[in-house]
C-alpha cells in the first residue's frame, strides 16, 4: 500500500465543547468524518468557565481515543485563545432558554456570548475562517457575531439548517418508500425555528417530480408540520434536544462545502447572509437552497417561486426581522 500523506493540519475551534453535541462530535472530527483521512485536526475546546473543567475531562477521552489524526487538543474559556490561527469554527455554546424566560433577555444572554466570540475571531482567526453556528437561535446568533466580525467576508458566516435539510429528505424518502440516495433538490427557507420553509417543489424522487408523488395536501400539510416541528418532537420524545442527528449534520454541511455534494446537481440548505436573493433582505441569516463552489457556499439562483413558496418564505423572513429589530434595539449589533 501507498504511504499516506498528510495535508496540513486544520485547526476547529468548537465553542460548548463539554455539552452534548460536543461530545458527539468530537470523537467523529477525531476519526476523520468531518476533514477526510488526510487531514489532521487541531481541536480547540471553547466553554464557560464553569465547564471548563467537565471540557477538560472529555480532552482526557479524547486523548484516550488515540487518533492518529488528532494534531493536538487544547481547552480554554478565552476566545482569543480559542480562536487563534483558526480555519473552522463551530459555534454551540449558547444561552438556552429557560423556564418564564423573555425573548429580550434570551437575546442579551446571547449576544454577551456571540458579540466577542465575533470579536475575537475578527482578531485572531485564520484568513480563510469558516463560520457555523448551531446555538439557538442560530440565525440571529451567526448575524451577532456577523456584525462584530467587520473584516471577514460575509460569506463566511453560515448558521446550520442541515439538520432540517436532512429531516425533510427523510421524511419525503419515507413517504414514498426510497432510499434517502433517491431524493434531491430538497430547500430549507428561512429561519431555524418553526416558521422555516421545507420545499419540495422543486424535488425529485428517484428522478420523477417530487410534488406529482406526494401531492400538494401533504407538501403543504403535513410534511411542512412534520420538519418544522421535528425539534420540538425530539425534545419531548427523549426528553432533551437532537444530539447526535446534530453532530451528523454539522460534519455533512463541513464536508460537503470542503469536498463537495455526491450529486453535484443536487443541492443543500445552509442559512447564510441574504445578499437580496429571492426577495430576502440584506444582511439577515437566512436558509437558502445552496451549492459548493470552491469551497464556500453559493446560492441556488433562478428557481421560480410560486404564491404559496412565496407566502411561506415571506412569513419566516418576518421572523427574521423581528429577531434583527430586537437585537438592534437592545444594541447588540
Ligand atoms: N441549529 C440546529 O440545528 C440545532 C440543533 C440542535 C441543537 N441546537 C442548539 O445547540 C445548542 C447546544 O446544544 P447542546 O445539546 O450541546 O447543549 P448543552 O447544554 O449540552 O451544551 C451547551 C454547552 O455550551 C456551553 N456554553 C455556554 N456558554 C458558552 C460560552 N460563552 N462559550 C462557550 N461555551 C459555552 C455550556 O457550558 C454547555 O457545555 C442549543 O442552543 C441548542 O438549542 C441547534
Ligand atoms: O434545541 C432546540 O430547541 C431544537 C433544535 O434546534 C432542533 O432543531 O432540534
Amino acid at each position: 500500500m501507498e504511504p499516506t500523506t498528510l495535508t496540513k493540519p486544520a485547526t476547529l475551534t468548537l465553542s460548548g465543547a463539554a455539552g452534548q453535541i460536543g461530545y458527539s462530535l468530537l470523537f467523529r472530527v477525531a476519526a476523520g468524518e468531518m476533514f477526510g483521512p488526510n487531514t489532521p485536526v487541531r481541536l480547540r475546546m471553547l466553554e464557560a468557565p464553569q465547564a471548563v473543567r467537565a471540557a477538560a475531562g472529555v480532552a482526557m477521552e479524547l486523548q484516550d481515543a488515540a487518533s492518529p489524526l488528532v494534531a493536538g487538543i487544547e481547552v480554554t474559556a478565552d476566545p482569543r485563545v480559542a480562536f487563534e490561527g483558526a480555519n473552522h469554527a463551530i459555534l454551540v455554546g449558547a444561552r438556552p432558554r429557560t423556564a418564564g424566560m423573555e425573548r429580550s433577555d434570551l437575546l442579551e444572554g446571547n449576544g454577551a456570548i456571540f458579540g466577542p466570540q465575533g470579536e475575537a475571531l475578527n482578531d485572531v482567526a485564520a484568513d480563510d475562517i469558516r463560520v457555523l453556528v448551531i446555538g439557538n437561535p442560530a440565525n440571529t446568533n451567526a448575524m451577532i457575531a456577523a456584525a462584530h466580525a467587520p473584516d471577514v467576508p460575509r460569506d463566511r458566516f453560515t448558521a446550520l439548517t442541515r439538520l432540517d435539510h436532512n429531516r425533510a429528505v427523510a421524511q419525503l424518502a419515507a413517504r414514498t418508500s426510497v432510499n434517502v440516495r433517491e431524493i434531491k433538490r430538497v430547500t430549507i427557507w428561512g429561519n431555524h425555528s418553526r416558521t422555516q420553509y421545507p420545499d419540495i417543489r422543486h424535488a425529485t424522487v428517484a428522478g420523477r417530480p417530487a410534488l406529482e408523488m406526494v401531492g400538494t395536501e401533504w407538501a403543504e400539510g403535513v410534511f411542512i408540520e412534520t420538519v418544522a416541528q421535528r425539534g420540538g418532537a425530539i425534545i419531548e420524545a427523549r426528553g432533551g434536544s437532537s444530539v447526535a442527528s446534530t453532530a451528523t449534520a454539522i460534519i455533512d454541511h463541513v464536508r460537503d462545502r470542503r469536498f463537495g455534494l455526491s450529486d453535484p446537481e443536487d443541492w443543500t440548505s445552509t442559512a447564510l447572509i441574504s445578499d437580496g436573493s429571492y426577495g430576502v433582505p440584506e444582511g439577515l441569516v437566512c436558509s437558502y437552497p445552496v451549492r459548493p463552489v470552491d469551497g464556500r457556499w453559493e446560492i441556488v439562483q433562478g428557481l421560480a417561486i410560486d404564491e404559496f413558496s412565496r407566502t411561506k418564505i415571506d412569513a419566516s423572513v418576518a421572523e427574521l426581522e423581528e429577531e434583527r429589530a430586537a437585537v438592534q434595539a437592545l444594541g447588540l449589533i
